[in-house]
């Protein structure tokens, strides 16, 4: 990366910023952060909120220690904050990925775990995040690559909780070429992630190649597809309402003669529900397929079941199913 000419100290006129529309009918609990990596996105944010919220905002920028680059990146983010008059919070973090892990999904999560923390330590309520319209597309199009259902589907949502803090994306609907225009027009210096250009990242493939060919055939596609993750959100609430109301009738873990009652989408729909949220696991079509026969075929006392799924194992218990270590050994 190259943090382009240092920014200026005149501030950009703020009036064209296409940020400042999404921010207007936005009631949000003051203090609050914005998470301010430098570049394109987070800096219209930036700009934004502190002009809609004078003297309420904060900045907190992740120093990854990944990339050569961090540094440029955090020295970048001090004078833009300076020149703007914004508090600035630079927070370290070592996020080391196991082998078998994926390296930017451990950065991630070290990265909202530090965003919360560095919020909450400086009183601060809500953490703003920049992904656009475009971030919000790719990420429908990677689940849609991997076959994800439903929670997958609605792609990110504009409100979230995440280690207690609430975190809050208002620039779903923004266009990228939006930002980077406003920002060119303005002369605004913004770091530049050299691994955006890198196409060995799906995501980037996604950007570079896929997203001029879906502008030529449907040039509506940003608000079209995100009315369809829209719709796949709602669908989602109401089958997490269902499958908490099933449970709750079974007196809150899998029962088996109430499962075999149930419809079969019906009983996946709980047992996954009662996995991801109890367990934090999350079964293969091919694992629930064989637990939805497995608790079909229950009808002896002595019927077994027992099905890898994640770290552990759903295991018949009595009249129950159970999820943890193997029972067997
Ligand atoms: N190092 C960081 N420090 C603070 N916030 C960050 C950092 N990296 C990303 N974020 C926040 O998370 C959001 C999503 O991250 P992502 O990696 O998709 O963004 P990005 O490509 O770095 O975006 P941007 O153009 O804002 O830099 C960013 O828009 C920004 O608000």
């Amino acid at each position: 990366m190259a943090a382009s000419p240092t920014p200026r100290p005149n501030l950009p006129d703020p009036d064209g910023n296409p940020a400042a529309s999404s921010l207007a009918g936005l009631q949000l609990p003051l203090p609050l952060a914005v998470a301010y990596s430098g570049g394109a996105d987070s800096t219209v944010l930036l700009l934004a909120a502190a002009r809609r919220w004078p003297g309420q905002v904060q900045a907190i920028h992740v120093h990854h220690g990944l990339q050569d680059a961090a540094d440029g990146f955090e020295d970048h983010c001090r004078s833009t904050c300076a020149a703007l008059s914004v508090p600035l919070q630079v927070r370290r973090v070592h996020a080391r990925h196991a082998s078998g892990e994926s390296p930017e999904e451990v950065a991630r999560t070290a990265r909202y775990q530090a965003l919360a923390r560095a919020a909450r330590e400086a009183g601060l309520h809500a953490v703003l995040l920049a992904q656009h319209a475009d971030d919000q597309v790719e990420t429908l199009l990677l689940a849609l690559s991997r076959g994800a259902g439903l929670p997958g589907l609605a792609a990110m949502p504009p409100v979230f909780q995440r280690e207690g803090m609430v975190f809050v994306r208002p620039l779903l609907l923004l266009s990228a070429q939006a930002i980077r225009a406003w920002l060119r027009e303005q002369g605004i210096a913004v770091v530049e992630d050299p691994t955006n250009a890198d196409t060995a990242f799906t995501r980037n493939r996604i950007r570079h190649l896929l997203l001029p060919a879906l502008a030529e055939c449907f040039p509506q596609y940003r608000e079209t597809f995100a009315r369809s993750s829209r719709h796949a959100a709602q669908a989602q609430d109401l089958l997490e309402t269902v499958a908490e109301e099933d449970l709750a009738r079974m007196g809150g873990t899998p029962a088996i003669t109430a499962l075999q009652m149930l419809p079969r989408a019906r009983q996946a729909n709980v047992l996954r529900h009662w996995l991801r949220k109890a367990h934090a696991a999350s079964a293969s079509a091919a694992q629930l397929e064989e637990l939805l026969d497995q608790v079909a075929d229950c009808r002896t006392r002595g019927h077994r079941i027992r099905i890898k799924v994640g770290a552990g194992f759903v295991q018949r218990q009595g009249e129950r199913l159970q999820y943890g270590a193997d029972l067997s050994v």
